[in-house]
């Protein structure tokens, strides 16, 4: 069974930042990620994954704005300084909170000139972090219209293209299946790449045994596979978070049954 982290920005979202640590341990999580921890001293969040014993798994290059802001810069022509500022930020973010990955947004462009100013980019900001995992996520363009980055194969020849050992592919089932139709069969065809997963359902991007996608067989496909990185829950929860996690308990459960 992969390792169970839960995306405080959308998850726990009854209750204050601070408080959703303990929360997500409690409920069986086993660490967490932030899309956007900068409104919150970065010190105080990290007490907060010290005091709940929740490993902070994935942070976001600021700015993206959950409220229907700019969804990162990385692609975008002319907004290069911007975009060094942002990655400089989030790494002093990420070293506080001892986060192992930065994803880093392509933000909304098109056309070769924004591609060559992402390549140019991710190769600036691999170099100017080595210590530092980064990850690039391709996200449907029904739910982000304009957006970069809407395709695995892409995605793959970007990260080829830049060969660095701290840049790889984060997957999310969600937007898997509304790419390309076929979550599985994606995940198969990316496995090498992948550093990241996070898990909703689909349609709908409520919980992850909520609409067609098959969750447990994924699940096992990690474990065939030897997938040693986190499965981070990131979806709306279609009621209360609390009242929605029968999936990871049982995916807990499978795990944890004598053979
Ligand atoms: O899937 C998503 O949208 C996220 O992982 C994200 O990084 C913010 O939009
Ligand atoms: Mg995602």
């Amino acid at each position: 069974m992969p390792r169970f982290a839960a995306n405080l920005t959308t998850l726990f979202t009854e209750m204050p930042m601070l408080d959703r640590f303990a929360a997500a341990a409690e409920a069986g999580f086993e660490g967490v990620e932030i899309l956007f921890p900068y409104d919150i001293a970065a010190p105080e969040l990290y007490r907060a994954s010290v005091a709940s014993g929740m490993e902070i798994v994935l942070i976001n290059a600021p700015p993206p704005n959950w409220a229907g802001g700019p969804r990162g810069f990385a692609a975008v022509p002319g907004l290069e300084e911007r975009f060094r500022r942002d990655f400089e930020r989030s790494l002093r973010v990420a070293q506080v909170l001892r986060a192992r990955h930065i994803h880093i947004m392509a933000g909304r462009a098109e056309g070769a000139e924004a591609h060559a100013t992402f390549v140019a980019n991710l190769a600036w900001a691999t170099e100017r972090a080595p210590h530092a995992s980064l990850t690039i996520e391709p996200i449907n363009r029904t739910d982000v219209p304009g957006y970069f980055l809407a395709d695995y194969d892409l995605a793959i020849d970007i990260i080829d293209r830049i060969a660095a050992p701290n840049l790889g592919l984060q997957l999310d089932t969600y937007h898997a299946q509304a790419i390309t139709g076929d979550m599985l069969a994606c995940w198969r065809k990316v496995a090498p790449l992948v550093r990241h997963i996070q898990i909703a359902g689909s349609p709908g991007r409520h919980e992850p045994d909520h609409g067609d996608l098959d969750h447990p067989a994924l699940f096992e496909a990690l474990d065939d596979w030897g997938y040693r990185g986190w499965v981070s829950a990131e979806y709306a929860p279609a009621r209360t978070t609390q009242g929605g996690l029968g999936w990871l308990a049982r995916a807990r459960a499978t795990a944890t049954r004598p053979a």
